[in-house]
């Protein structure tokens, strides 16, 4: 069976690929994402899965720079899966029950650093006393306040690491919108028999050419006349000079179809650089 590196073990990225991917791989639990990484890069594991957004912060900008700059591996599939975030710890000790705040008792947070901006609302209102602490994983949050016992410190994680690490969940769905989702990314060198899927993505890095006025508006031309839609364009620092971007380009269609690669072609043909980061099956939820 292929090998899989997930942030892990319990933890969202665990959930979310052992939802998608079922249990004909082997899923093997990384403390890091940077260990998902490079794991997946040095051939430890065939394949690797990341966190790359979330509906309510966008891109997860460290993991994407990190896709772009430390490592060469193709983007093999995605999949987008419910977030419900748990506050997860011990109860009041005797006598620090407050009426006015259930949750005033707790002093210290831990959590995986794309947590706070899933959970503001929450956190202003129960937690505004609490120090947040980011931790490698939801998980290790949770592990954390398993072996420390302390009711003061309390974690943000999945239902499952509750159940594993033996600690109360004091809160569910403490996230600010119900339909809290995170897009996963499967990279790896070498592609895999996945489910077939209607929707195919291809991810694409341009740096436009140098004294271009126009050039973003022509490469956007390129795809709009041909009507290829992109469902996604940032613009990244190249981390090479102060003022130079790249654009992440996330578009809806396959390098397979006709029009695709000769929209590619025109673009590469008036200057711009093209890298392909992936072309792969998009997959929704489905429960
Ligand atoms: O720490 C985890 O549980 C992860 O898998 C990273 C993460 C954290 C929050 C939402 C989605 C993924």
């Amino acid at each position: 069976m292929k090998r899989v590196a997930i942030l892990g073990p319990s933890t969202f990225s665990e959930e979310a690929t052992r939802h998608f991917l079922g249990e004909d791989f082997t899923y093997v639990s990384y403390k890091l994402i940077s260990e998902v990484f490079n794991a997946t890069s040095s051939g430890e594991t065939d394949l690797g899965v990341i966190p790359i957004e979330n509906t309510l912060e966008g891109s997860v900008h460290l993991h994407v720079d990190w896709l772009v700059h430390e490592v060469d591996l193709p983007i093999r599939a995605e999949w987008v899966f419910p977030i419900d975030m748990n506050l997860i710890g011990y109860p009041a000790p005797e006598g620090r029950m407050d009426d006015s705040n259930p949750f005033g008792y707790i002093r210290k947070v831990l959590s995986h650093h794309v947590v706070p901006a899933q959970c503001s609302r929450f956190m202003k209102q129960y937690l505004s006393g609490a120090e947040f602490e980011q931790v490698s994983s939801t998980a290790e949050g949770v592990r954390i306040v398993s072996s420390l016992q302390d009711p003061s410190v309390a974690a943000i994680g999945t239902a499952i690491a509750s159940t594993n690490y033996g600690v109360p969940m004091l809160q569910k769905e403490i996230q600010d919108h119900k339909d809290n989702m995170t897009r996963f990314l499967l990279v790896g060198k070498e592609a895999s028999e996945l489910k077939s899927s209607e929707d195919m993505k291809t991810t694409i890095l341009v740096t436009l050419p140098e004294d271009y006025p126009g050039a973003l508006h022509q490469v956007l031309s390129a795809f709009a006349w041909r009507r290829i839609n992109l469902s996604k364009i940032e613009s990244k620092p190249t981390k090479k000079k102060l003022g130079t971007y790249y654009f992440y380009i996330d578009i809806a269609g396959s390098l397979d179809s006709v029009l695709l690669p000769s929209a590619i072609q025109e673009i590469e043909a008036i200057g711009c650089q093209v890298r392909i980061l992936g072309c792969y099956p998009s997959y929704p939820y489905t429960n």
